[in-house]
């Protein structure tokens, strides 16, 4: 289980919630209502207070690169820092099966100037996801994706739930959370407000 007990930042929270693993939950709200803030306190990239842990442990006793492999955030915009996608890759992952369900199964040897807005989103989940995390947090994951790339992430978004991982996602797609079977909290002002029939 991913639990978040009262994060907070200057600009968000206090904010608790949990997600089991073999769930998904969503985060949705407002435009600058805090959702991409919460996803980056919980990896720990901005200064934050509360306490974060999975299953057992507590972020603060991992070091900040075990933690962000093990809950790993794919934000809304992905950073890419060499020519070549393959050299964004351990040699040793196992990615042939993330690639072929993202449909991208030749672009290791791509260059990423190359590559769509589309494209480059879904090779960060594949990132992401090629280190095996417990915890995912996707940041708006299929925003610049079509029908039919949106149905392909979301497909490997279940397929991640069914082998235990627990998936927190930011997303302004207010159909996504029910094909996803996926948990709903509302975000205003830096905080966790309750949906009707949905308890905090
Ligand atoms: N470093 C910063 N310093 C000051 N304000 C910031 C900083 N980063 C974000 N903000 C502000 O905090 C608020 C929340 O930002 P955040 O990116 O979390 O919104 P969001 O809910 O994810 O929005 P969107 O749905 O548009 O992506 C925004 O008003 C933003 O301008």
């Amino acid at each position: 289980m991913l639990a978040i007990e009262d994060l907070r930042t200057p600009l968000i929270g206090p904010v608790s919630l949990a997600v089991e693993r073999g769930q998904i939950s969503a985060l949705l709200g407002p435009s600058g209502s805090g959702k991409s803030l919460i996803l980056r306190a919980i990896v720990d990239l901005d200064p934050n207070e509360g306490t974060v842990t999975l299953d057992v442990q507590e972020r603060a006793s991992m070091p900040a690169p075990e933690w962000r492999r093990r809950v790993a955030l794919v934000p809304a915009e992905s950073g890419w820092w060499a020519d070549r996608v393959c050299d964004h890759f351990d040699a040793e992952s196992e990615l042939a099966g993330l690639l072929e369900a993202v449909e991208l199964p030749e672009a290791l040897d791509w260059y990423v100037a190359r590559l769509s807005s589309g494209e480059r989103h879904r090779l960060a989940i594949v990132r992401a996801l090629a280190n095996r995390p417990d915890a995912l947090l996707l940041d708006e994951p299929t925003a610049t994706l079509d029908e039919h790339a949106t149905g392909l992430v979301e497909a490997l978004i279940r397929d991640q739930c069914e082998r235990g991982v627990a998936v927190l996602l930011v997303t302004h797609d207010e159909a996504q959370p029910a094909r996803l079977s996926a948990g709903r909290h509302r975000v205003e002002r830096g905080r966790l407000v309750s949906l009707p029939g949905v308890a905090l």
